[in-house]
């Protein structure tokens, strides 16, 4: 019996060339069979880290060439690779919306690099909600044992009281009970709010957004029927009597959140954009550019999230064909 290879129906983007992006996908590649990936990058990259790693390209590596200016980075980035890099985001998040592709993973990209070649980038998550016209992406990062999503994303300290506002706080919340819903199977969601403050702000001795805004904003959504605790110190939501309790911890910032997820599971967590109208997965990872071309970089990360855009991918079939 003659077999047919399945279409690819995942996108890989490499990101940053000069990264782990490459390694991670090609020493993937040496364990399984990726036959439903499409690896979007330029195509000299990849064969020049596949020598650099003394392995060989897997002839079954479904390869989709955007061509960068300067293919020969390894471990120095530079900035007239970055066209090249955003194209090839450009065909993942174009070749999801138009349905040639059912999902997209990420490989990390480097924000300075890309700001410094003029172009204002702060991250993934922001730029495939611009893209794809989605009002409010949210940031969640999880292992088997921990999800966390985040109400602020890549925003300057300083900048993070004045956008914590009832209307964000609450537009997250529902797009993390919705996706949990539909995209995790949790019939019930229970969310975990972070304060804002330390000790969420002491009834108002260490600051007035939990008083002000975050219990206002939690209120209405109880009213809505959504399951959502606190604001709660953050010190001691993360700790594990109370998430036993929980499907999710709601951070009100990246560092406050992302820390504590790292320390438990870097290397294991996928990073999943919730509420874009594609499926976006990510490595928990950034560029490594100290070990990219040795052989070391870790797969974990990757592997947790090409499985995340796989299930989901699943979920929503069964959805649609529910309907
Ligand atoms: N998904 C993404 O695109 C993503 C995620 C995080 C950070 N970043 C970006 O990456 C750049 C560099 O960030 P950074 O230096 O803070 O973080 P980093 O993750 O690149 O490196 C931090 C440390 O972890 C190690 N490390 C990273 N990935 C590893 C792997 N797969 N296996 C083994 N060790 C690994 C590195 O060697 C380094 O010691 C920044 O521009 C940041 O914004 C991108
Ligand atoms: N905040 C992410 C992390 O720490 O892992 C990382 O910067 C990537 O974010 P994007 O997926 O928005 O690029």
């Amino acid at each position: 019996m003659p077999t047919t290879t399945p279409m690819p129906r995942i996108a890989y983007t490499v990101g940053e060339p000069a990264g782990i992006g490459p390694d991670i996908i090609l020493q993937l590649a040496q364990e399984s069979e990726l036959l439903d990936i499409a690896v979007i990058t330029d195509r000299r990259v990849l064969i020049a880290r596949a020598e650099r790693l003394g392995i060989a390209l897997p002839s079954s590596l479904r390869v989709i060439d955007v061509p960068v200016a300067d293919p020969s980075v390894c471990g120095a980035p530079s900035v007239v690779n970055v066209p090249g890099v955003i194209n090839m985001l450009n065909v993942a998040i174009d070749g999801c919306l138009q349905g040639d592709f059912s999902a997209m993973v990420t490989g990390p990209l480097h924000k300075g690099i890309i700001n410094d070649a003029g172009m204002a980038f702060s991250g993934h998550t922001e730029y495939l909600a611009e893209r794809t016209g989605a009002p409010l992406p949210v940031m969640l990062l999880a292992t088997s044992r921990l999800r966390v999503a985040l109400i602020t994303t890549h925003l300057p300290l300083k900048d993070v009281s004045a956008a914590i506002t009832e209307q964000r706080i609450m537009q997250v919340c529902r797009i993390i009970d919705h996706d949990l819903r539909s995209k995790f199977g949790i019939a019930a969601p229970r969310q975990l709010i972070c304060g804002l403050n330390p000790h969420a702000g002491e009834g108002g001795h260490l600051g007035m957004e939990e008083i002000e805004i975050i219990e206002p904003a939690l209120a209405r959504l109880r009213a809505e029927g959504l399951d959502v605790v606190g604001p709660l110190p953050a010190d001691t939501l993360f700790t594990a009597k109370y998430l036993a309790k929980a499907d999710i911890a709601v951070a009100m910032y990246h560092d406050q959140g992302l820390p504590v997820l790292k320390s438990q599971g870097f290397g294991e967590a996928a990073n999943i954009t919730l509420g874009l109208p594609i499926i976006r997965t990510s490595v928990d990872h950034g560029t490594a550019f100290d070990l990219a071309g040795s052989g070391q970089a870790d797969t974990g990360s990757l592997m947790t999230a090409i499985a995340e855009a796989r299930r989901m991918q699943h979920s929503r079939k069964l959805t649609e064909n529910i309907q």
